[in-house]
């Protein structure tokens, strides 16, 4: 070999080693997205939404089988219907169902339901009036039929509470996601703006996704989502990350889908409304605030104590109907709740009243039986009137377990929205994201707190904005 054949393969093998090492540095400043700080941070933003819980009437007369909703395909923006949105509402003074309410129900009022059932007492595997393990179906509680009683409602004058003006709500409340916020506000963004996103830090943002419980899918989803866009738009500041992290969690959230809550008369009938869910997930207290938001808006409300496996359930229905007017039809303990949930109906066609609103035991979700029941309710409801909403109240803080309820209810009743509840006590807000994908239904509203107007619907721009600080 030459020197000169030397030379040159020495040169082709230099010229060779510096273009692996340009492509190198190209590939790695690819994946290496450099994100640098705004001049100055915009200031925290929170629940901007306007705040008013919107109600719906549905537009065909639904007979007694109702077509599946197909809620994405609704998305045009909810139907124009009354919002509850003027400020302080004075209550209505007017006595809203009292004379409907008041005949004398000694007559039974259970034919639609009443096949006898053999079910003495010695047979019972429930001791305390909850169900017991094991005792599923065997045994159904509703065997004993009891006639209603007439229950003497406070004097309506003087309790009638002044409530919140529903417009604003949302601004007031979002303090209450603090604790969400931190996991995705001071992590989510934290990490976002940085500096350089390498695949450790992708890591990490799918780490903090997951601890907020938005589940592995949807988690996937965002993290892809956010690294194809800030790779094709070519991002450069934690300001430009955080716009992106926020138009990716709100297209995750479905913002087409219709939220109004179907809670007005229509056909010449009440609107009914189902609540339905599992023991301590805030059925009654959620039943109770949104009468409060119709009876603001004017509406009347009568409501229907079908929850008949605890006495102090329907005492707490009634105090709330009895706080804002609204009378409450209630069976005497362990009564058939699906002839409770019939009886209210019937009185609130009677009455001509607005809505009924229909509180349900608490299900527990594994117990057969008591599923069973309560798609017994609703079949007996609908011989009255249509079942235009079933609310499903799930309460946050659970947050899989959430998920497995759902799917049970979902394959019971025709669940058509979903209450989130306590979400004032969770890190976890992106349980939101999961329950909805979970259910192909949308979340209609959210609790964020005990008290009497802490009730909010969901809006999912202001949501994740509230979410991000
Ligand atoms: N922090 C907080 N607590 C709530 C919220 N909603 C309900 N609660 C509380 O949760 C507890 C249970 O609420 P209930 O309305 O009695 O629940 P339930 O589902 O009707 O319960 P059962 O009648 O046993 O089936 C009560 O102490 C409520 O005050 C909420 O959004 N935030």
């Amino acid at each position: 070999m030459t020197t000169t054949t030397l030379i040159w393969i020495i040169v082709v093998v230099a010229a060779l080693l510096l273009v692996a090492l340009v492509t190198g540095v190209v590939l790695s400043r690819r994946r290496r997205i450099s994100l640098t700080e705004p001049e100055q941070d915009k200031p925290a933003q929170g629940y901007r939404a306007g705040g008013a819980i919107t109600f719906n009437a549905p537009a065909p007369p639904p007979v007694v089988e109702r077509p599946e909703p197909d809620l994405v395909e609704k998305a045009a923006p909810p139907v124009a219907e009354p919002r509850i949105a003027t400020p302080p509402v004075p209550p209505p003074v007017t006595p809203p169902v009292s004379p409907p309410v008041s005949p004398p129900v000694s007559e039974p009022v259970v034919e639609p339901v009443a096949e006898p059932v053999e079910h003495p007492v010695a047979e019972r595997t429930e001791v305390d009036g909850q169900p017991g393990v094991g005792d599923d179906a065997a045994v159904p509680r509703d065997s004993a039929k009891r006639g209603f009683v007439e229950v003497e409602l406070p004097e309506q004058a003087s309790e009638i509470d002044e409530i919140e003006p529903t417009e604003g709500r949302l601004e007031r409340l979002r303090g209450r996601l603090s604790r969400s916020r931190s996991t995705f506000g001071q992590g989510l963004l934290g990490l976002l703006g940085a500096g350089d996103l390498d695949e450790d830090s992708w890591t990490d943002v799918e780490d903090t996704l997951l601890m907020a419980d938005l589940g592995s899918a949807i988690t996937d989803e965002v993290v892809a989502a956010l690294r194809e866009q800030i790779a094709s738009r070519g991002v450069r500041t934690s300001d430009d990350a955080r716009s992106m992290l926020r138009d990716v969690l709100v297209g995750v959230l479905h913002p087409e889908m219709n939220r109004a809550v179907n809670a007005l008369p229509h056909s010449g009938k009440p609107a009914v409304v189902l609540v339905v869910g599992v023991n301590g997930v805030g059925k009654t207290t959620t039943t109770g605030k949104l009468a409060r938001v119709l009876v603001a808006d004017g509406r009347t409300v009568l409501l229907g104590a079908a929850d008949t496996f605890r006495a102090a359930a329907a005492d707490q229905l009634e105090t709330w109907g009895s706080r804002v007017g609204a009378s409450t039809v209630r069976g005497a303990e362990g009564a058939d709740p699906a002839s409770v949930a019939f009886e209210a109906v019937k009185r609130g066609v009677d009455a001509g009243v607005d809505t009924v609103l229909v509180d349900t035991a608490g299900r527990l979700h594994t117990k057969t039986g008591l599923m069973d029941e309560l798609g017994k309710v609703k079949r007996v409801v609908e011989k009255q009137a249509a079942v235009d909403e079933v609310l499903l109240v799930l309460d946050a803080t659970t947050g899989q377990n959430g998920l497995t309820q759902a799917r049970v209810f979902a394959d019971v009743v025709n669940v058509t929205g979903i209450v989130l509840t306590k979400l004032d006590g969770t890190a976890k807000g992106g349980i939101v994201f999961q329950v909805q994908r979970e259910l192909g239904v949308p979340v209609k509203l959210v609790g964020l707190g005990e008290g009497a107007d802490d009730l909010a619907p969901f809006e999912p721009h202001a949501f994740v904005d509230a979410l991000l600080g």
